[in-house]
């Protein structure tokens, strides 16, 4: 059986604290299932580059990781990944930076990745790189002689080519992904986008899934990343979820409750959330008392200036709606900066009446499936959901919304609060069942069925790899 290597820039376990990515949640399930290794940042900084990969094995997740130096942090992960390709393709290039030094780090790190994860690979091994930080991996891969199959999964939006082509050197960096096999994304507007810049930008054709550039031929296909609904519903009725559920409950003393649950981050339209429920609290004095929304927001990116200025305009906004609409005895918003367990996190979904989750972009968005599976199918709460989010192309019963209109977030939550118990029933069930099928294991086959079918020549054992072992 084929190993599956995963290279991805985070390399965490799930269990091991409450404010990791969906990425990384993700990604534990279906490396346990395979047996594989999954390579990436250690998340330390050393004071010189070494190369020393540091193994280890939990909960049957395999892990080999290497420390960056500062300069490979600054530049890299806040650098070009977080200043640079994040904003531009989360369609706000008002906010991306473009440093010739950002680039250069971004390249040195994804040399380092490659020097450290080519030993660890074996001829029949197949290897799935993702998301953006690592786009030209695959080529500095095969630039080492590996011929394995190779597959890139991007978790965020592919832009629109008229605001990628702002991008310096972007053509450059696109052509790198052709040394892949299988490219996905996780919507079809993100497919289409990519097409149309090969097509329009680079001159490539496109002939149904296969797109080819300069003779070479690639997959590229949409495929949306699901959760592992069936272990998120139990863990809504873990003990450490009912404990949750009824502190939170307690606390509201039957009120409702709306919950959002957010990385601190400019793309999840958090401002635009807060004034839309400013606008529900304003227009509804009839509501007053009788709601409350919760949003967690764990901080995220904190070197990066957009994500402090982000954290600041909140605070200040949060302070400002419970200024405004507060009584002695009730406020409107609890704004909590800490990340929650997901087990913790099931029992507040549970617990709310209302998730909202309304992103500007967003790749695809996890939470919004995690509160479908969490809710109580007897009574089950309203998702009110971002129409540019990726998981509004699943959850077609969400309310479906569009974020940067205050009033149609103050409208969708009156809806939300006044919905009958048969048409939630009704659109739960709908949403269920989609998260229940299109689950984290049929992505995972999704992407990996087209990988594995891809047909290549396995070489002979390089010695190297014996040298590594
Ligand atoms: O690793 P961080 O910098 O702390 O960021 C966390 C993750 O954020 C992004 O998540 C994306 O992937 C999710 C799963 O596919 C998707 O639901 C979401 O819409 C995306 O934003 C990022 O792409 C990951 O690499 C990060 O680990
Ligand atoms: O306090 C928190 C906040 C978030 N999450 C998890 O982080 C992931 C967020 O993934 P999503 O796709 O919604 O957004 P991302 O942060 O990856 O952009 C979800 O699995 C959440 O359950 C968590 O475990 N604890």
């Amino acid at each position: 059986m084929s190993r599956l290597i995963v290279i991805s820039n985070r390399v965490s376990r799930p269990n091991k604290s409450g404010n990791q990515g969906g990425l990384a949640v993700a990604l534990a399930q279906a490396l346990r299932e395979s047996r594989g290794i999954w390579v990436g940042w250690s998340g330390e900084i050393t004071e010189n580059f070494t190369g020393h990969i540091g193994f280890s094995e939990d909960e049957g997740v395999k892990t080999a990781t290497i420390d960056l130096e500062e300069q490979d942090v600054d530049e890299y992960y806040n650098g070009y990944a977080n200043k640079t390709l994040w904003p531009l393709f989360h369609f706000r290039i008002d906010l991306a930076e473009y440093a010739r030094d950002f680039e250069g780090g971004y390249n040195r790190v994804n040399q380092r990745f490659a020097d450290t994860a080519s030993p660890l690979i074996e001829p029949e091994d197949i290897i799935w790189v993702h998301d953006y930080h690592m786009i030209p991996l695959g080529q500095m891969l095969r630039d080492k002689g590996l011929n394995n199959r190779m597959g890139f999964f991007l978790h965020i939006p592919w832009p629109p080519t008229r605001l990628l082509v702002s991008l310096p050197h972007h053509t450059k960096l696109v052509q790198t992904l052709f040394a892949y096999d299988v490219v996905g994304f996780h919507t079809e507007e993100w497919l289409e986008s990519f097409r149309h810049y090969i097509e329009r930008e680079m001159g490539g054709t496109v002939n149904g899934d296969f797109v080819t550039l300069n003779g070479r031929t690639i997959q590229a296909i949409a495929c949306p990343i699901g959760i592992n609904a069936q272990e998120f519903s139990r863990a809504a009725v873990s003990d450490a979820a009912s404990s949750m559920f009824e502190q939170v409950r307690r606390s509201l003393q039957h009120r409702a409750l709306i919950v959002g649950v957010d990385r601190l981050d400019y793309s999840k339209g958090l401002e635009e959330r807060f004034n839309g429920y400013a606008r529900f609290l304003k227009d509804h004095p009839e509501h007053h008392r009788n709601v409350v929304l919760t949003q967690i927001a764990p901080p995220s990116r904190g070197e990066v200036e957009s994500y402090q200025h982000i954290r600041a305009t909140l605070d200040a906004l949060a302070g400002r709606i419970n200024g405004e609409y507060s009584d002695v005895d009730w406020s409107p918003v609890r704004y909590v900066n800490q990340g929650y367990p997901r087990d913790k996190l099931a029992g507040i979904y549970r617990a709310a009446q209302i998730g909202l989750v309304t992103p500007l972009r967003d790749g695809m968005n996890l939470v919004a499936k995690e509160y479908v599976a969490a809710q109580d199918p007897e009574d089950p709460g309203v998702l009110i959901l971002s129409r540019f989010a990726g998981a509004a192309t699943q959850l077609k019963d969400a309310l479906l919304i569009n974020p940067y209109s205050p009033e149609e977030v103050s409208d969708s939550i009156t809806r939300a609060l006044a919905m009958p118990l048969e048409e939630r029933k009704r659109r739960w069930q709908s949403m269920m069942k989609c998260v229940e099928e299109q689950d984290i294991s049929w992505w995972r086959q999704c992407f990996t069925e087209r990988l594995m079918a891809v047909q290549r020549e396995v070489e002979e054992k390089k010695p190297q790899i014996e040298a590594a072992e």
